[in-house]
Formats: C-alpha cells, structure tokens, sequence
C-alpha cells in the first residue's frame, strides 16, 4: 500500500557555502494529494527548499524522500525519473516570450517526447490550456497576454507532463487581487482534477490560507515557526505566529534590522 507521505524533509541541514546556514534542522511532511504551504518573508529559505526537493543540491545533513526512495544528487538515472514526476512554476512564470502560448506549454512535451506525433501534442496542450480558461489564446505571442494570463499559461506548462507533485514558487508576486484569487482557485482546483499533490511557496499568507490543506511558516535563518492547518494556525495565541498571520510590522519578529540608536548614527547627542 502507498503511504500518505509523498514527500519527506527529514532533519534538513543546508548551506549554499561553509560560512552561511540557510536551512537548520528542518522537517516537513507532504501528504498526496494535499495542497501545502511554506510561508515565509524573503530571503528565508524557501526557493531552497524546492531546490533540495529537485535534487538541484544534496543536504549537508538529513535527508530528503520522494515517494520512498532517497534523493541522491549523485544518482543521475534517478534524478531524471523522478523530475519527470515534477512540475515546477518558477518565480514569474519564465516563460519563453519569443513563442507563443501554445508553443510554451508544448515545449516540455516535445523536450520529453520526441517521437510523440504532432497531433498528440496539439491535443494535450490544448487541454492544458483549457484547464486553466485559456485554449483560445493558444496563438497569441507571450508579449500580448496579461500578467495574471501569462501564470495561467505557466500553469498550464508546469502541467503538461501530468506531474504527481507542483511545485509553486510564490505563484501570486506581481498580480492584481483579482488575478491572485483566480490563481490561488486554479491551483486547488488542477491539484484536486489531476490528483496530484502541490506546495506552494509564498509570503502571501491570506492567499494562501485560502486553498491549502497545510501550512509550514517559516522565518530567516532557515527554522521552522510552527505548522498546522489554516484554521488550527489562525487559532494560534504565538506571539509569533500572529504577527506573521496578520501581517503586523512588528511584533517578536522585528522591523528594524539591529542597529546602534539613531542619534549615535546620526552623530547627534554625543
Ligand atoms: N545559488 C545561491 N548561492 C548562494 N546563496 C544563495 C543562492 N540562492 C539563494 N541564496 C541565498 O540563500 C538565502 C535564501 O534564499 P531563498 O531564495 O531560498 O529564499 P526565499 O525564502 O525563497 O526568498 P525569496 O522569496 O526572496 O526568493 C538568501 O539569503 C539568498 O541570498
């Protein structure tokens, strides 16, 4: 029988270089099937989180398990099965601007097949595309659609292989509220259509809170503020926790970045 857990952050320790520690000791369950957040501010170590999950870096410490099997870097056969499993919608979208809609989401279908006549490739990237309301633009160029078009299109790309897990990079920065709400929609809506299991990296708390089954928050210096679910987080009396949650300035997390006071900067009172 499967297990719940697709993904498994077990003990993650994690440094880009020997003098910075971006991730400390960091544990998170990804349950199929299951839309889950990492919330944090920037710079906290999210990004880099979904890099270890890719297998793009191994951990300095623990361990990182999808569907079971280990991530080993080094395991360049298993790598390519299991990003074949993944679907990534980066930062922005990054789609190519130079092709067409249609042509964005084709291009991971003849990148991973190329024998597959053209016909079958027509076919599913216009159902893709349908998934996400825009089969109609198919031919339009990326530099003619909207913003809140153009991550509907890098939606309908990071599913065209049909992933098992979505990866979301902060899949709301730069919309409009109303673009925001259609997004967040369609992320809970091609997770629950396709059964897959996504995780959405985001600082948008409220957006989030919206469509997810669970939430990890997160804070600078890579360590874990708590978890649970949207309502169970809400209910939180953590100092911590509810300032992240409302979205105050200040609170035990400060506005300031430590300084000496500012009359002694400023050369005053001295
Ligand atoms: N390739 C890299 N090499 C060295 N340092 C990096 C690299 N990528 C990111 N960092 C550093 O790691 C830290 C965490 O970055 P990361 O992108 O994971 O944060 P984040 O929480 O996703 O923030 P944001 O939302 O701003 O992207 C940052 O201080 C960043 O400067």
């Amino acid at each position: 029988m499967k297990s719940d857990t697709l993904i498994e952050i077990d003990h993650v320790t994690f440094g880009y270089d020997a003098e910075r520690t971006i991730l400390r000791d960091v544990s998170m369950t990804f349950r199929r099937g299951q839309v889950t957040a990492i919330l944090g501010g920037s710079g906290c170590g999210k990004t880099t989180l979904l890099r270890l999950i890719g297998g793009v870096y191994p951990p300095n410490q623990g361990r990182i398990v999808f569907d079971g099997e280990q991530v080993d870097t080094r395991d360049k056969d298993q790598l390519f099965r299991q990003r074949r499993r993944l679907g990534m919608l980066f930062q922005f979208g990054a789609l190519f601007t130079d092709l067409t809609v249609f042509e964005n989401v084709a291009f991971p279908l003849r990148e991973h097949f190329p024998d597959l006549p053209e016909s079958a490739i027509r076919d599913i990237a216009l159902m893709k595309l349908n998934a996400v309301g825009l089969r109609g633009a198919a031919a339009l160029r990326i530099s003619q659609v909207s913003g809140g078009m153009a991550r509907r299109i890098a939606l309908a790309r990071a599913i065209s292989l049909d992933p098992e897990l979505i990866m979301y990079d902060e899949p709301f920065a730069g919309l409009d509220p109303i673009s925001m709400g259609v997004t967040a929609n369609l992320i809970r809506k091609l997770n629950d259509a396709t059964g897959s299991t996504s995780l959405v990296v985001s600082h948008d708390v409220q957006e989030c809170f919206q469509i997810v089954d669970y939430a990890y928050l997160m804070r600078a210096g890579g360590t874990i503020v708590a978890e649970g679910t949207p309502a169970e987080l809400s209910r939180s009396d953590d100092p911590e926790v509810r300032q992240f949650i409302r979205g105050e300035p200040d609170g035990p997390v400060k506005f300031h970045y430590p300084a000496p006071p500012l009359a002694q900067d400023l050369g005053a009172g001295a």
